[in-house]
């Protein structure tokens, strides 16, 4: 497929509101692509060259871009930086300047475009930075402007075409077998490799056998489980009968994967995280009996002189406070296993978690920075309340209540696991992760900061939407307010994201990227919100939400709260009123 064409499509599908369209948009894209380039068309919807876990950017900033398209398009640098500060946007300067020139495409294809961008990507060490700029400005050359236009963006990280993963999984059944039939075994193999240029590749070349083929591979971290929420332990035990409680450590989820004697740690959203945990990949390597492993656990800094865990701010630091080295020295962390999910050519997650824990606990040597979580196994609600109020005092989050025969479902929340955390008087027993799509500039003292309130909205996976739940308005200091305001300019749209429901019209539309996690008093039905909303019945809102902390840096759109989850925190809280 030639570039000019792929532009095409990302013509429409930026110009559209509607999901659906979008999905027809891609779905014919696909239909156009032969399978050497279907891989690297769907990482360019993705807005990536590669899965986040390869770790791969492009690494240039604004500035050099800038410098790339003055080369391109022998305009001055001062030019080029005159034009970008009226228009805002380096892809419409890049396409101007050369209209202007009367370029025209040299017949860019696909696959040309994405190797040079990748190598791009790949060029590092010394004189990197000049070397990246002329590659830039020879492809920015090559181009018609209206190709250019989204390259500049693309590489800037500003694609901004809204195309959620489930849609795209959608759309590769659609262009496969006409319909939407393929999807959840797609999705099944995307939940084992989270890389959807391999799953969509793989369809291509193999059809839907190699999809069912599908397996776990070291290296390819595994979009990990996640837990329900009830209220009590009663409830625990009503629902799972006999089953394993463990402490909710508050800390880093780690999914490790030793080869060897290289190891690869992944965050809960599936980034490379390795560099940050130097200490732990030593006691993988000595202490885990296997050549080959994928396990889970969760990472947090311990007292080595009095044994306690410290409390998450202090675990944090890892990630944003001086060097790696000097952490490790100050917080060590050590890492409390809960899962084992594939070793030495047996994949472990079709079986029960008891099999899994008990295989876990022999693959463990003792003394070291690894160990096993705390947990019972009971059917009595006492002892788990008692341990939940240990654990408490201990200064964990919670408990997580394991059923003892269910599977590692990977990808997906359900009550295989059922989280139970402390509950604020009054209030929620949970928080809500909300995802910005909009704000309002709001009046009085708040005009003058530009922002006056947030519309924040959780996440429909079945329709790939985003649907509004609250209109946030404290929780931030002054300045946290105006660095927000910037941060949400920064990815502002011109129009209301196709995968975003609203009845309300923010002042302002943002792509749906930062997650906030957000207090509420309780969930009450409300008309004015799209969150769990019918022909029939109103939809439901969060009253008094107050943000809670920051940006959640480890979670992207789509691991916000989902709107099942709303509706189901609403019927836990008809029951703890009704109890109470
Ligand atoms: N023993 C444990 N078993 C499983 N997960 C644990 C355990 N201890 C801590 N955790 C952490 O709790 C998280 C599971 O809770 P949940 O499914 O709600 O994910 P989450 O959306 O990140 O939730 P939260 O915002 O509550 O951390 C895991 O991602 C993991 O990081």
């Amino acid at each position: 497929m030639r570039f000019a064409e792929l532009v095409e499509y990302f013509e429409r599908l930026e110009a559209t509101t509607k999901r659906l369209e979008m999905f027809d948009i891609l779905s014919e894209l696909f239909r156009a692509c032969d399978r050497e380039e279907i891989d690297k068309v769907v990482y360019f919807c993705q807005e990536q060259l590669l899965p986040p876990f390869r770790g791969v950017e492009i690494g240039m900033a604004e500035k050099l871009i800038l410098r790339a398209i003055a080369r391109a398009t022998e305009a001055t640098e001062a030019q080029v930086s005159r034009l970008n500060k009226e228009r805002g946007d380096p892809g419409l300067v890049v396409e101007e300047l050369l209209r202007q020139r009367n370029a025209r495409s040299a017949g860019l294809r696909v696959s040309e475009v994405y190797e040079t961008l990748l190598r791009i990507a790949e060029t590092t060490g010394e004189g990197s930075v000049e070397r990246k700029v002329g590659m830039l400005a020879e492809l920015l050359q090559a181009s018609s402007p209206k190709e250019a236009r989204y390259i500049a963006r693309f590489v800037l990280g500003r694609l901004r075409l809204g195309v959620g993963d489930p849609t795209i999984l959608d759309a590769l059944s659609k262009a496969v077998a006409g319909d939407r039939s393929l999807r959840p075994e797609l999705e099944r193999a995307y939940n084992l490799c989270s890389d959807l240029g391999l799953v969509a590749r793989t369809l291509f070349e193999q059809g839907i056998e190699g999809i069912r083929a599908f397996r776990i591979r070291v290296g390819h971290p595994i979009r990990p489980a996640l837990a329900e929420r009830l209220p009590s332990a009663e409830e625990i035990v009503g629902k799972l009968g006999r089953c394993a409680v463990e402490v909710k450590l508050d800390g880093f989820r780690c999914q490790i994967h030793k080869d060897g004697d290289r190891v690869e740690i992944f965050s809960r959203n599936l980034e490379r995280t390795t560099p940050m945990f130097p200490e732990l990949i030593e006691a993988v390597r000595q202490q885990i009996d296997a050549r080959e492993a994928i396990l889970e656990g969760e990472a947090v800094a311990v007292n080595e002189e009095t044994g306690e865990i410290y409390p998450f701010q202090v675990t944090v630091q890892r990630k944003r406070k001086h060097g790696v080295e000097e952490m490790m020295r100050e917080y060590p962390l050590v890492l409390f296993a809960f899962d084992l999910l594939y070793a030495d050519g047996h994949d472990y997650t079709p079986e029960s978690y008891s099999a899994r824990f008990e295989a876990l606990s022999r693959r463990i040597r003792p003394d070291g920075r690894i160990r096993l979580v705390d947990r019972i196994v009971t059917d009595d609600p006492r002892a788990i309340q008692r341990f939940f109020d240990e654990a408490i005092a201990r200064g964990m989050e919670g408990i997580v209540a394991k059923r003892l025969d269910a599977p590692y479902q990977a990808g997906a929340r359900g009550f295989h696991w059922i989280k139970l955390k402390r509950s604020y008087k009054g209030e929620l027993t949970d928080t809500i992760d909300v995802v910005v799509v909009g704000y309002f500039r709001g009046r009085g003292m708040r005009a003058k900061l530009g922002i006056g309130a947030l519309l924040g909205a959780v996440y429909d996976p079945d329709s790939d939407t985003f649907k509004t739940v609250a209109k946030i308005g404290s929780g931030l200091t002054e300045e946290e307010w105006v660095r927000l305001r910037e941060m949400l300019d920064a990815i502002r749209v011109e129009h209301r994201p196709a995968r975003v429901e609203s009845l309300l019209d923010a002042d302002v539309w943002v792509e749906p990227r930062y997650v906030l996690t957000v207090l509420a008093d309780e969930i009450t039905r409300s008309p004015v919100h799209t969150c769990g909303r019918t022909d029939e019945e109103p939809g439901y809102a969060l009253r008094f939400p107050r943000v809670v902390g920051w940006i959640r840096e480890d979670k992207g759109p789509e691991d916000a709260t989902t709107v099942k989850e709303i509706l189901s925190m609403f019927q836990m809280q008809k029951r703890v009123q009704l109890a109470g």
